[in-house]
């Protein structure tokens, strides 16, 4: 009889293990610990806070902040079964030690490569080191003055005035809403497809494979990061439905791209000559010129990755601004007042057709500054972002840091932290960033991380802000935009801050003789 007295021995092992396992980590994942001098949530038992974030997957970081202030701290750490364990910190001190003092010592994610690896490739976002250092020197030649006052500033306002002509004037003549979030993703890929590639995509009055796929992509790699096994699922699923697997949306980014660099080749090659006008605001040509990391001119593999980390950067960061904005001053009356009277007194009627002098307008407006850093305080694109460390390091709370930590800040969170911003932190308040001179404040280093900061600061600022006050200046000056009653706007988590079911918004002509911008 000696199969049971075995049989028995090994459920009594089984048993004693697991008792074992549960006694060891009673709160938190699997061959995890808390650590002493990190705050931390309790979570389940080998788990840990596994199902509390899979339960809150759609309000992520409103979760986040709660635990924040559940804890009554500026850091804290989490420990969740099959999630990459990290410290979060909204401390300003610590941030700007991440992200500037000891830049060195941190990296982009591990994780967060791979998770990407297959859209951005070896492109500016994805990589560190000198690969990293040359495509920000070629990348941040494009960002000078002279592009924004001519280039840039003209092909906003020439799709300013397609969204207005085709799009706007339809609806108020027809009573009818319009998705102002959707609108604006549209909008920003035809701006940033003309100046990546200097190529009119037109998605604002069609629908393009482009985009959709862009989008399709976009949302995959938000859910691989807040759930590791969703690339597993996804790719079960994509066996079994009819619908477009992901590797196909990818494959559709790449027959664009791709097309775009040989045609340019080509054209290249013909005629040098007719060249030289767009090689001061065509980002490809710019790029084409250049030499790459290795040394070599830039192959099609670098070239597409290096243009498509550059539309990522801008697109739907851009566009989720744009419609928080809207948001916000529909929401806040005295705020839009005072905006209005700005925007009359600097952006004249026959401005949009002298792109210097609406840059230079743009730039004098400080209370559209003000809004337009509350609402990114309030509502930042970038919500959540990570670095992961080369070495242990004290952080500057006293956090001790180990070799492979992650280091998670959220500017979401930081922007709603009463211990940051004070008790007026949730409110939207745009007057905070003004002085009693009458001048734009500057947050402390490390409590405004919207753009990111330190060297690897975002590249996009200027264009974005420009793209945010022209867009919302001329739409604000013809057009009054109210919300549609009962339309509940939610947050959608991403990788940028959507809105779930978009922004619907009533259009009323101010002037109605007017008819076109
Ligand atoms: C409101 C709009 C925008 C916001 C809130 C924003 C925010 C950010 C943030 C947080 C980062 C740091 C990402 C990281 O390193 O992990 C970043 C990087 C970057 N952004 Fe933006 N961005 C915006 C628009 C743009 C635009 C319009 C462009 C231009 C095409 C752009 C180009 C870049 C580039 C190239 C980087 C990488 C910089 C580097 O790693 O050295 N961004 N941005």
């Amino acid at each position: 009889m000696t199969t049971p007295h075995f049989g028995t021995i090994a459920a009594l092992s089984t048993i004693a293990v697991i008792t074992g396992l549960f006694i060891r980590y009673p709160d938190c994942a699997l061959f995890d610990q808390h650590r002493k001098d990190i705050p931390h949530i309790k979570g389940d038992p080998l788990i840990g806070n596994l199902m509390a974030v899979s339960k809150n997957k759609n309000r992520y970081f409103e979760y986040v902040l709660e635990v924040y202030e559940a804890l009554d701290t500026m850091t804290f750490r989490s420990s969740s079964l099959g999630i990459p364990s990290g410290i979060s910190t909204v401390d300003p001190k610590n941030i700007d030690h991440v992200c500037r003092a000891n830049f060195q010592n941190y990296v982009k994610s591990e994780n967060f490569r791979h998770i990407f690896h297959d859209v951005l490739g070896e492109g500016i976002f994805n990589t560190d080191g000198e690969s990293w250092r040359l495509q920000r020197k070629t990348s941040s030649q494009i960002f000078h003055v002279k592009n924004f006052q001519t280039a840039f500033t003209s092909i906003f306002v020439s799709h300013v005035q397609t969204l207005s002509n085709e799009i706007l004037e339809n609806a108020v003549n027809h009573h009818q809403a319009v998705d102002f979030h959707d609108l604006m993703l549209r909008f920003t890929m035809d701006t940033f497809v003309e100046i990546a590639f200097g190529v009119k995509l037109n998605s604002l009055l069609e629908d393009q494979d482009f985009a959709g796929s862009f989008d399709a992509i976009q949302q995959d790699h938000y859910r691989r990061i807040i759930f590791p096994l969703h690339g597993l699922i996804r790719n079960l699923q994509d066996t079994f439905t009819s619908q477009k697997t992901i590797k196909q949306h990818i494959q559709t980014l790449d027959d664009f791209i791709y097309g775009i660099i040989k045609e340019r080749r080509l054209k290249h090659e013909k005629s040098p000559e007719m060249d030289t006008e767009t090689y001061k605001t065509d980002l490809l040509l710019r790029f084409m010129k250049a030499k790459s990391p290795s040394g070599e001119p830039y192959s099609d593999k670098e070239l597409r990755d290096t243009m498509l980390n550059l539309v990522i950067a801008g697109r739907d960061t851009s566009a989720q601004t744009i419609a928080w904005f809207c948001y916000s001053v529909m929401n806040h009356p005295q705020v839009q007042e005072k905006l209005l009277e700005e925007i009359e007194q600097f952006i004249t009627d026959d401005i949009e057709q002298d792109t210097v002098a609406l840059y230079e307008a743009i730039q004098k407006m400080k209370y559209a500054h003000a809004v337009l850093y509350e609402v990114l305080r309030l509502y930042p694109s970038v919500p959540s972002n990570r670095r992961q460390a080369l070495n242990d390091d004290l952080l500057p709370d006293g956090t001790h840091v180990k070799k492979g930590d992650e280091v998670i800040f959220q500017p979401f969170c930081q922007g709603r932290h009463e211990k940051v911003w004070g008790p007026d932190a949730k409110q939207f308040k745009p007057e905070r960033w003004i002085n009693s001179e009458g001048n734009l404040v500057r947050a402390e280093s490390g409590k405004y991380i919207v753009f990111h900061m330190g060297p690897r600061i975002c590249l996009g600022q200027n264009m974005a802000t420009l793209e945010v006050l022209l867009t919302m200046s001329m739409l604000l000056k013809k057009y009054k935009l109210t919300r549609v009653p009962g339309h509940r706007v939610e947050f959608l988590n991403q990788v940028t801050l959507s809105m779930k079911d978009g922004l619907q918004v009533n259009v009323e002509r101010r002037n109605p003789v007017l008819q076109t911008i």
